[in-house]
């Protein structure tokens, strides 16, 4: 019963304003279903509403309850309850079917307890609590968008705000702020993300839920890793509450569905997903999925799914540049209270750590933690070396004259071209000096070699270099400052 009354208010508020919803259904409550008689009986708190919902919902509500419960003889009563009133009693078939302490708080936050429709997960278990939760009241108010959360699964704090933008996740960032405007518009839909672990394609996701949640424009929505989603499927089946569970996911307006790749062999998980994207797909409803790779490469998923996921919009996000992967350290630094992190030493991790976004968030809470342990606020190269040792020496390679050019076109921003070119602006040339030096400093070539290296110069013009370079790093302490830090950048 409590699963019918469900389904007939998620179905009604598909149709209906939600002024309406809560002004006149929501305050309606089941009281029973008379076998015998084909009797639906809803109580209603006042006169006026019961009215009302007789004229208007009385026919509604017959079909809903025929299709339920099968038959298409059922007949329904509105009778007043008033709220402190014990509705009457019972008997015999009506009372098996009943809900044990009738009438439902018509309008109740909390889960759902007793009949559990998706077996044990409390995942859909909140979820099919949604009928009756004020999820069709005013986004202005701030509980109803509680409730929303609450059942969507959205972490709050995955923003767009919080999203650092760089080159490598430009165009997906673009696209998801199309979305937040016109969700469901079917050249977007799906919006289809993909790349490596660990760049940011979860998070991108949920800023899009949260964008539009904080917009008002979505009122069902549901984050899920598709794991979880094959695992209720399976729970459905076994404890027959499919149904339940088809009728729900049906019914949303915003579907995220992270790591598509795990429907991997799993046909039936396939089949039922391919349903389920028809149904939003045709009622405008957006789809936003991730991946680790593009549509078409998907491993044993079916054509007709990867050919629709191909039909929406497709990005690629890509591992962040230095200089991303350096704002990104600071972003996270800065959201870490009472911790400097100079700017020398995110480029010393970020130089180190190119591969992910959630390895550098590993890097920092390790150096935090190490900086805890030893009674330190300011994260500097040292600090940032001694607390990822064990980090840096796996991913540490040889001192190449490359590696070095590299580096310190990196830190100096120039182009890594401008280390053979014959260009000589003192912005360029520092620093390609600076390269020369350490070259000689760090390795085993010879000054005729590291001149080949740098475009084909003569063996004094490295000389010179070192001369220079030695000498200004005694006076300027600025300078020792930089080489420094380069220095335990490329020694690891
Ligand atoms: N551009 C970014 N700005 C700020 N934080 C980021 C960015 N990209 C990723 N992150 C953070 O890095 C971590 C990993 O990101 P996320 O989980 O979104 O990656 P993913 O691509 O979904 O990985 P997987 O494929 O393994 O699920 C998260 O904590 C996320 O907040």
């Amino acid at each position: 019963m409590k699963e019918f009354w469900q389904s007939c208010i998620q179905a009604l508020a598909q149709e209906l304003p939600p002024e309406q919803m809560k002004a006149w259904v929501l305050p309606l409550a089941p009281l029973g279903f008379d076998e015998e008689l084909g009797e639906l009986r809803i109580s209603a708190p006042t006169p006026i509403k019961q009215n009302w919902a007789k004229t208007n919902y009385t026919a509604r509500i017959q079909e809903l309850a025929s299709q339920w419960f099968n038959r298409p003889d059922v007949k329904v009563m509105f009778q007043l309850v008033r709220a402190n009133q014990v509705p009457p009693a019972m008997s015999g078939a009506t009372a098996a079917v009943a809900l044990a302490s009738a009438p439902v708080a018509p309008v109740q936050a909390a889960p759902v307890t007793g009949t559990q429709p998706f077996g044990t997960s409390p995942e859909v278990i909140i979820e099919s609590a949604a009928p009756n939760v004020p999820a069709t009241a005013s986004f202005g108010n701030t509980e109803s968008e509680d409730f929303i959360y609450k059942r969507s699964h959205i972490n709050p704090n995955l923003t767009f705000e919080s999203l650092v933008v760089g080159r490598s996740n430009q165009l997906a960032n673009a696209a998801s702020a199309q979305i937040v405007d016109k969700p469901g518009v079917s050249a977007y839909n799906p919006f289809f993300i993909y790349g490596s672990t660990g760049l940011g394609k979860t998070h991108l996701m949920h800023a899009i839920g949260n964008a539009l949640i904080k917009a008002g424009k979505v009122n069902r929505v549901r984050y899920i890793h598709a794991d979880q989603y094959y695992s209720d499927l399976v729970k459905s089946f076994r404890t027959s509450t499919f149904d339940e569970f088809k009728r729900y996911y049906h019914s949303l307006d915003l579907l995220l569905i992270d790591d598509i790749q795990f429907f991997r062999k799993k046909d039936r998980t396939q089949e039922e997903f391919f349903y389920l994207y028809e149904t939003m797909v045709a009622q405008n409803k957006q789809i936003i999925i991730t991946s680790d790779t593009y549509p078409r490469e998907l491993q044993d998923i079916s054509n007709r799914l990867t050919s629709r996921f191909d039909s929406g919009l497709t990005v690629h996000i890509e591992p962040p540049e230095l200089e991303m992967r350096v704002a990104i350290l600071l972003r996270k630094a800065e959201e870490k209270p009472g911790i400097i992190l100079k700017e020398e030493a995110a480029f010393f991790i970020a130089k180190h750590l190119r591969s992910n976004v959630r390895e550098l968030e590993g890097a920092l809470s390790k150096v935090s933690a190490y900086a805890g342990f030893h009674g330190l606020k300011t994260f500097t190269v040292e600090v940032c070396k001694e607390a990822l040792k064990d980090l840096l020496s796996v991913s540490n390679g040889q001192i190449t004259v490359e590696n070095i050019q590299k580096t310190v076109a990196d830190f100096y921003k120039i182009k890594v071209q401008e280390m053979y070119s014959k260009r000589r602006p003192a912005n360029i040339a520092m620093p390609r000096q600076i390269a020369m030096y350490l070259a000689k400093e760090l390795t085993q070539k010879s000054l005729p070699e590291i001149g080949d290296l740098f475009g084909g110069r003569d063996h004094t013009t490295v000389l010179h270099a070192v001369r220079k370079i030695t000498e200004a790093r005694v006076k300027n302490a600025e300078l020792n400052h930089q080489l420094h830090v380069l220095e335990q950048t490329l020694k690891g």
